[in-house]
């Protein structure tokens, strides 16, 4: 069997009960390590509490050297953890694809994902519309097919989370020019980091998906002990310091309720000109008024 297990957003223990369970019985683990990191726990604390070796896998071993992980999974049990939820990423519907193929059986075990606990940010998970990635900025490479998600989402009203770029095991040009397999330090991209794409794109483009006096939230470490929110304007979170990773964003959409609206001036510097600064967005994208069809004269 195939388990793909969720291990939730941060302590070793968020795993549920049937995923312990089932890691107990099996013969090898994996765990996925280029989409999330688990906040509060390292490899070796989870082997400790699981009692079994646990292997990493990065992005190469998921992707292309997937037939390891899936090997003897029709005689034997194959544990591949991820942290939050194993379909809170899209990657991997392709290994539970591959495994259908070959006719293995395949189990999940579903947890907390930044996809739903997002909700603890006060607004409401019914008005949130396509999800987003925002990727590392390079000289060369300034991808910002999230645009047009995101002036959809806006334009119906609905709120926008923005899932920030993660780097784990990557090899700086040269050394993968030269065959070195040496990899840079791990990079998590930050809220302000994020604010500023956001506002370059706006720049470029210059149709007004957004601006700098968008409401936003930013959502940093959810579901560990130093979780913290704070509503600002994408200006005002440009200069904001986060923190330690991991980071998420949400840009506010017009369907902003009065109760949502109560709960994110709990985490604004400045309750007044945040709660104006949502009151000036909700203009943006209104549909005009109703207008009643004329009435036909029957005379
Ligand atoms: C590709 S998603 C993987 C989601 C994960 N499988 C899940 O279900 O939660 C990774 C991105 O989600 C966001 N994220 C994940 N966990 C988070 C957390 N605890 N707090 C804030 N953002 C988080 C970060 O932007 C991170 O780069």
């Amino acid at each position: 069997m195939l388990y793909l297990i969720g291990l939730g957003l941060s302590y070793t223990t968020d795993i549920t009960v049937r995923g312990l369970e089932a890691i107990k019985k099996c013969d090898r683990i994996y765990l996925e390590h280029y989409t999330s990191i688990l906040m509060a726990a390292s490899l070796e604390e989870l082997e400790q509490f699981y009692g079994k070796p646990v292997t990493l896998a990065d992005r190469e071993l998921v992707e292309s050297g997937c037939e390891e992980i899936l090997r003897d999974a029709d005689k034997q049990d194959v544990a591949f953890l991820v942290v939050g939820d194993p379909f809170g990423a899209t990657t991997h519907t392709d290994l539970v694809l591959r495994a259908k193929r070959q006719g293995l059986p395949v189990e999940v075990i579903h947890n907390a994902s930044v996809m739903n606990a997002v909700g603890s940010c006060g607004l409401q998970l019914y008005t949130f519309g396509q999800t987003v990635s925002m990727v590392f900025f390079t000289d060369s490479w300034r991808p910002d097919s999230w645009y047009n998600k995101i002036w959809e989402n806006r334009k119906i009203g609905l709120h926008t989370l923005v899932l920030l770029d993660i780097k784990v095991k990557e090899q700086s040009i040269e050394n993968m020019a030269r065959g070195r397999l040496i990899y840079e330090p791990p990079r998590y991209m930050s809220i302000s980091q994020c604010c500023e794409q956001l506002l370059e794109i706006e720049e470029t483009r210059g149709t007004k998906a957004y601006t700098p006096e968008t409401p936003v939230v930013a959502i940093s470490r959810l579901g560990s002990a130093t979780q913290e929110f704070k509503s600002g304007t994408i200006e005002e979170l440009s200069r904001y310091d986060a923190g330690e990773p991991l980071h998420s964003l949400v840009i506010l959409g017009r369907q902003c309720h009065e109760l949502e609206l109560e709960y994110l001036l709990d985490f604004a510097s400045d309750r007044e000109a945040f709660k104006q600064a949502v009151i000036k967005d909700q203009e943006y994208f209104k549909p005009a008024p109703w207008v009643p069809p004329a009435e036909e004269d029957d005379e």
